[in-house]
């Protein structure tokens, strides 16, 4: 927001004081809050940024300092369980929180990670609450439209479950695979001659471990429905792998191979 001018004073409060330091000397928070009252002082709109576990409590930090004019929105990528907390902690004032997912990011993290172009041509998806007023909705799409994204909106349900299988289940998986092949007594041999097959389809196990902790623990049913489809394929190609079926194989490599093409045409960025 403050690369596209769209904001004027951008206020940080944070656990850290050297994270908040790092942040005002990168341009990224032009101030240091000394604490709620301070930061909620005459602010427009919070953006909530931590763990997705962690936002419960943050809200309920926050809660006796908002006024009625501030409007909250977050970047979890999780919705059912912030959207819950949200009505909790902020009872009536609820209205005020419009709970968004920018489906931007990296395996980095940390201050040092910003990126004022992170979310041009990114999707953010926003799962509104019932007690939100369009005005309210507005402006958070308003913000994300001004850092170059494209908003839609979806059903808090809805998101956590397509998120479980497109972002939760792929990050899972590489953490298991990554965490499999470390435990062997060959370990050093393997990681030693892998290369960018490997690399591709571990990536995201160098993303951050506790957000997600938070993530697979808060998207929990939705990411075991998941998981458990995913082992029913695997069993389905082992059964071609152990039957020596390459017919079966080779039609289910084909498959994917012709739908993850197609995935990448259709990927055009938005506006174009
Ligand atoms: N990294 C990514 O690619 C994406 C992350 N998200 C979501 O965005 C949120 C933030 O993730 P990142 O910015 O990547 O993480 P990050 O690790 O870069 O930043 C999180 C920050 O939250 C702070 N924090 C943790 N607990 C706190 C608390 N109780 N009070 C105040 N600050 C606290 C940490 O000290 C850290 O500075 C998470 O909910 C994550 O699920 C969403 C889309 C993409
Ligand atoms: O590193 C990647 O490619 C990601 O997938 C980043 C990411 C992480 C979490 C999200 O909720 C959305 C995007």
């Amino acid at each position: 927001l403050k690369a596209a001018g769209a904001v004027g004073e951008v206020v940080g409060l944070g656990r850290t004081q050297a994270s908040l330091a790092a942040a005002q000397q990168r341009g990224v928070i032009d101030r240091i809050a000394s604490d709620w009252a301070d930061a909620l002082h005459d602010a427009d709109l919070v953006f909530l940024a931590m763990p997705v576990g962690q936002v419960a409590s943050v809200l309920v930090s926050m809660a006796p300092y908002l006024s009625s004019t501030t409007v909250i929105t977050d970047g979890g990528s999780t919705k059912v369980d912030v959207a819950l907390a949200a009505r909790q902690a902020l009872g009536a004032q609820c209205a005020q929180f419009v709970p968004g997912h920018p489906i931007a990011g990296a395996e980095k993290s940390g201050v040092a990670a910003a990126r004022a172009d992170l979310f041009y041509q990114k999707r953010v998806v926003l799962t509104p609450l019932a007690e939100n007023t369009e005005a309210h909705i507005a402006l958070v799409e308003h913000v994300w439209q001004a850092c170059g994204a494209e908003v839609s909106r979806l059903d808090a349900e809805d998101h956590d479950r397509v998120f479980a299988a497109v972002s939760h289940l792929p990050h899972f998986l590489a953490f298991a695979l990554v965490h499999e092949f470390a435990q062997r007594a060959d370990s050093a041999q393997l990681f030693g001659f892998a290369a960018g097959g490997f690399r591709d389809f571990t990536r995201i196990a160098s993303s951050h471990p506790e957000m997600w902790r938070d993530i697979c623990l808060a998207n929990r049913s939705a990411l075991l429905v998941e998981l458990d489809a995913y082992m029913v394929e695997l069993m389905r190609a082992r059964v071609l792998l152990a039957g020596a079926d390459a017919e079966g194989l080779q039609a289910m490599f084909d498959t994917a191979r012709t739908r993850r093409d197609a995935w990448l045409d259709g990927l055009t960025p938005p506006g174009e």
